[in-house]
C-alpha cells in the first residue's frame, strides 16, 4: 500500500452515518396528523388543531403574553424568557433600543389575537377530560416542563398552560424551523416544496409510568430493536422482557407493519398495566423518522444501520393489518419466502449499575434543569423566577408547585 497523505481521513473525525435517503415525505409521514386517524384505535385519545399563521407567529416571537380573559385585572405584562437564559420581566430590563419598540402597537393577548383558535383549544381540553399533553406535528415541549405549573410535567389544563409550554420550548422551534434539516439534498434544490401544515396536537393527559415507555426500531418492515425510553434502572422490567416484546410485536404486526408508508421508521409505545394480566396492550404514542435526529437511545444508529434483516418484507400501505402484494412504496428490494422468517427484536434495558456508570439518571434534557442564574434570581428579592412564579400562580390560581425551584435536581 502506498501512503497517500492527501487522501488520509482525519483521524479523530467520527465516521459519517450512512442513512438511506431521507425525503420530505418520510418526515411528513411521521407528522402526527399524517398517521393518527389510521391508528387512532391504538393511540391515546387526541385532537388535532390546524394552526393559523397568527398562532405560529405568536409562538415564534419573543416575549410571553398570555390570555387575560379569566383575569380580574387586565394588565398583561410581557415576560421575556428562554429556557437557557431566563430573563426577568421586561419592565425590569433596561432596554438599549428605545424608539423602535415604542412605535410598535402593543401585542394583544391570545384570546383577543386569535379568539376562535383560543376557544377551540379550550373546548378540546374540556373534551379530552380537562388535562392534555400538547405537541406540534412532531415534537412535544419536554424541555420546558420546568416552567410548568403542573409539577414538572407537560400537563396542561388551560390554553395558557399550552401557550406557556410551547413558547418556552426550544424543541418546538425544531418543528417550525428545522423539521426537514435531515432530508437528503434533492437533485434540484430550487424546486419549491409545498409548506407543511402546522398543527397543535392535544393528547388526553395520563400519568405515565415512564419505565413502561419504549422506542421501537423498524427496518425493512421488520421490528429489529426496542429500547427503554426512560434511562433509569427498573428492576421489575427484567422478568417482563418477553411479555414486553410480545405486546409490542402485536401492535407492530397487526397495525403498523404493512400500513405505514415507509419500510424504515421508529415508533414509541406505552404499555399500561393490565387488568387480568401484568401488561395491557401496547399503545402508540408517536412515530419518528428513521433519521439522525431521532434519538436511538440504548442503541447506536451505526449499529441499527448495520443490522442485517432476513429480507425485506413485501408490504404496502393499506388498512390496519392488511397486506397486499408488490406495491411497496419504500424501495425495499424484493425477495421471496421471507414472510415467515421474522427477525427476533432485541429489547435493550438499562442494567443494574448502568445508570450510575453512564450518569443516565439525571434529567435527559439539560433545559429541565433550572440554570443557576434562574435559581439565583428566584432567591433575590422581587426579581426573576420568584416574581414570575408568583405572577403565574396569581394568573392561574395555582398553588406553587412543590418542585418549582428544585426541578432539576441541582
Ligand atoms: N397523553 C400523555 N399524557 C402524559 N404524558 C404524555 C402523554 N403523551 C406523551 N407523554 C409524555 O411525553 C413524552 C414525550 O412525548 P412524545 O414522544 O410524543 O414527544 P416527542 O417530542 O415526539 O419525543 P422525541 O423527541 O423523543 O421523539 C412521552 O415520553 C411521555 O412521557
Ligand atoms: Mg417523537
Amino acid at each position: 500500500m502506498h501512503a497517500q497523505p492527501q487522501a488520509a481521513p482525519a483521524s479523530d473525525a467520527p465516521p459519517t452515518l450512512q442513512f438511506p435517503p431521507i425525503t420530505r415525505d418520510h418526515i411528513l409521514n411521521c407528522s402526527y396528523d399524517s398517521w393518527f386517524q389510521k391508528y387512532r384505535a391504538s393511540c391515546i385519545k387526541s385532537r388535532i388543531i390546524p394552526l393559523s399563521p397568527e398562532f405560529v407567529e405568536y409562538i415564534r416571537e419573543d416575549g410571553i403574553i398570555l390570555a387575560d380573559e379569566d383575569e380580574t385585572e387586565s394588565d398583561n405584562e410581557e415576560w421575556e424568557s428562554t429556557p437557557s437564559t431566563f430573563r426577568p420581566p421586561i419592565h425590569e430590563v433596561e432596554s438599549d433600543s428605545d424608539s423602535d419598540d415604542e412605535d410598535e402597537p402593543p401585542k394583544l393577548p391570545p384570546n383577543k389575537r386569535f379568539p376562535e383558535l383560543h376557544q377551540l383549544i379550550k373546548d378540546k381540553i374540556t373534551e379530552l377530560g380537562g388535562a392534555v399533553a400538547p405537541k406540534l406535528n412532531w415534537t412535544a415541549p419536554k424541555d420546558a416542563i420546568w416552567i410548568s405549573p403542573h409539577q414538572n410535567t407537560i400537563k396542561c389544563t388551560s390554553p395558557n398552560d399550552v401557550y406557556l409550554l410551547l413558547k418556552s420550548s426550544n424543541f418546538i422551534t425544531y418543528d417550525l424551523e428545522h423539521a426537514f434539516d435531515d432530508c437528503t439534498p434533492t437533485a434540484n434544490p430550487n424546486t419549491s416544496q409545498p409548506p407543511f401544515k402546522p398543527v397543535l396536537v392535544l393528547r388526553s393527559y395520563f400519568n405515565p409510568h415512564t419505565a413502561m415507555e419504549f422506542r421501537c426500531f423498524v427496518k425493512h418492515r421488520n421490528l429489529v430493536a426496542i429500547s427503554q425510553r426512560d434511562l433509569n434502572y427498573f428492576e421489575f422490567l427484567q422478568p417482563l422482557k418477553a411479555d414486553i416484546i410480545a405486546k409490542i410485536y402485536q401492535l407492530f404486526n397487526n397495525k403498523l407493519r404493512y400500513t405505514f408508508p415507509d419500510g424504515n421508521f421508529v415508533f414509541d409505545v406505552y404499555i399500561p398495566e393490565g387488568e387480568d394480566e401484568p401488561l395491557s396492550r401496547a399503545r402508540l404514542i408517536d412515530i419518528n423518522a428513521w433519521a439522525p435526529h431521532t434519538d436511538s437511545l440504548l442503541f447506536g444508529w451505526q449499529e441499527l444501520l448495520d443490522l442485517v434483516v432476513p429480507g425485506p418484507v413485501l408490504g404496502v400501505v393499506g388498512e390496519e393489518g392488511s397486506k397486499e402484494q408488490n406495491t411497496s412504496t419504500d424501495n425495499d428490494e424484493t425477495s421471496e419466502d421471507d414472510e415467515d422468517e421474522d427477525y427476533a427484536p432485541e429489547l435493550r434495558l438499562i442494567e443494574e449499575g448502568d445508570a450510575a456508570a453512564y450518569n443516565l439518571a439525571s434529567p435527559q434534557y439539560s433545559a429541565h434543569k433550572l440554570p443557576k442564574d434562574v435559581v439565583d434570581a428566584s432567591m433575590s428579592g422581587e426579581g426573576g423566577m420568584r416574581e414570575f412564579a408568583r405572577k403565574w400562580r396569581e394568573m392561574t390560581g395555582m398553588e406553587k408547585p412543590a418542585n418549582w425551584e428544585t426541578s432539576g435536581n441541582d
